[in-house]
């Protein structure tokens, strides 16, 4: 009596009874679609200024999969140039990766604001791209030249949200080279990742972004300026088997000459192959014989994957030869990443050399 009593007034419940009936359901499905058509329309809006900022820039792409490392890369690179031409680029678009990390919520929100304050002018008094792309100077001092380097290394947002994304593209097909951040350690992570539609299939982390390498690679000069997005469905970690969801982007640049290979969080790469062998992940791989110190081991393992991931760089026929490029490195460690920066400025400085004499 009493429980029928309990369900006639929950039923009677106004909020109840609007939160479950179909139109209230067809006006939150509404809403949502606004809501998305408005993000698309800002989204536009934003792009066609992009569009005229980016003529005839020089622009280094940054991709790489989830967590790889590719936000605290700029920041370092931003860093450095900042040493280097002893110019702080105080308004310059990217925030510290640090400041987003949990824990330090009120410095994030500090952040965003900032961020959205100087999206568009910055202490330099240079105009930047919409809030949707991270961009930064970057500027290496190349010794032997006597000459620094310039370029702007620049990436689409995750916030943007995948299908956005492809709205860059285009703006990409002009850049000067191609840089993907790999993710070391994950070599023994798993995800599950969309095979059809319908089916899902369970495969190694480390693999799915040579995939993702090779999908970019793969693809005619002509689709040069098409998109490619690969959503990973949730990821996971043996023995653990914690899921967490993020996206993996990947871009078909097939006309971009230069491409390099960032080999990332070496020392947690490091750590990890004491405890668990590259061998157990990737069985083709032949450990070096004898009692090796830790060292040549590492360096033999790194060595191993970075030929996986060069192995996937061709040059398309009818195209410019294609050079690869890999520098293995941990972005956190600041002693290191001077020479590694200076490596990246050569690189780019040849490139274009290269092309001046093409022209
Ligand atoms: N130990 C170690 N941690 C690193 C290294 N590089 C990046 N990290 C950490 O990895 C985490 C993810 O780095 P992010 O720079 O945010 O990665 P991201 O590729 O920009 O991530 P998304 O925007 O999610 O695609 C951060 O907590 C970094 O501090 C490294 O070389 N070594």
């Amino acid at each position: 009596m009493v429980f029928a009593w309990i369900r006639r007034l929950f039923k009677r419940h106004p909020e109840d009874s609007e939160a479950t009936s179909p139109t209230a359901t067809t006006k939150q499905a509404r809403t949502k679609r606004a809501h998305e058509q408005a993000r698309s329309d800002e989204i536009d809006e934003a792009l066609k200024r992009d569009r005229f900022l980016f003529k005839d820039r020089k622009v280094v792409l940054v991709l790489g999969q989830e967590a790889a490392g590719k936000s605290t890369f700029m920041w370092q690179a931003k860093k450095y140039s900042e040493r280097t031409t002893g110019v702080s680029r105080s308004g310059e678009n990217l925030h510290s990766p640090h400041r987003s990390r949990p824990g330090s919520a009120g410095s994030a929100g500090a952040s965003s604001s900032n961020r959205s304050k100087h999206s568009n002018s910055s202490g330099t008094g240079k105009v930047h791209l919409s809030r949707w792309v991270a961009e930064i100077s970057f500027a290496a001092r190349l010794q032997q030249r006597g000459t620094t380097m310039h370029t702007t290394l620049v990436r689409v947002r995750r916030k943007t949200g995948t299908a956005q994304q492809r709205k860059w593209l285009h703006l990409f097909g002009c850049a000067e080279a191609l840089l993907y951040v790999v993710d070391l350690s994950c070599y023994d992570e798993w995800a599950d990742v969309p095979e059809t539609d319908e089916t899902m299939v369970h495969s190694l982390l480390l693999s799915e972004s040579l995939k993702c390498l090779s999908t970019i690679e793969s693809h005619a000069p002509r689709d040069a300026r098409l998109f490619g997005c690969l959503r990973l469905a949730a990821r996971t970690v043996p023995h653990t088997r914690k899921p967490a969801t993020s996206p993996l982007l990947a871009c078909r640049c097939a006309c971009l000459s230069e491409q390099i290979i960032v080999l990332n969080k070496v020392d947690l790469f490091r750590d990890k192959l004491a405890k668990i062998p590259l061998a157990v992940c990737f069985p083709e791989y032949e450990q070096p014989a004898g009692d090796l110190s830790v060292d040549v081991e590492v360096a033999s393992a790194v060595e191993y994957v970075a030929q996986l991931f060069m192995s996937q760089v061709h040059s398309p026929s009818g195209m410019p030869e294609r050079r690869v490029h890999a520098l293995c490195m941990n972005v956190l460690d600041t002693g290191q990443l001077g020479a590694q920066f200076q490596m990246l400025g050569e690189v780019l400085y040849q490139e274009r050399i290269r092309r001046v004499l093409a022209e």
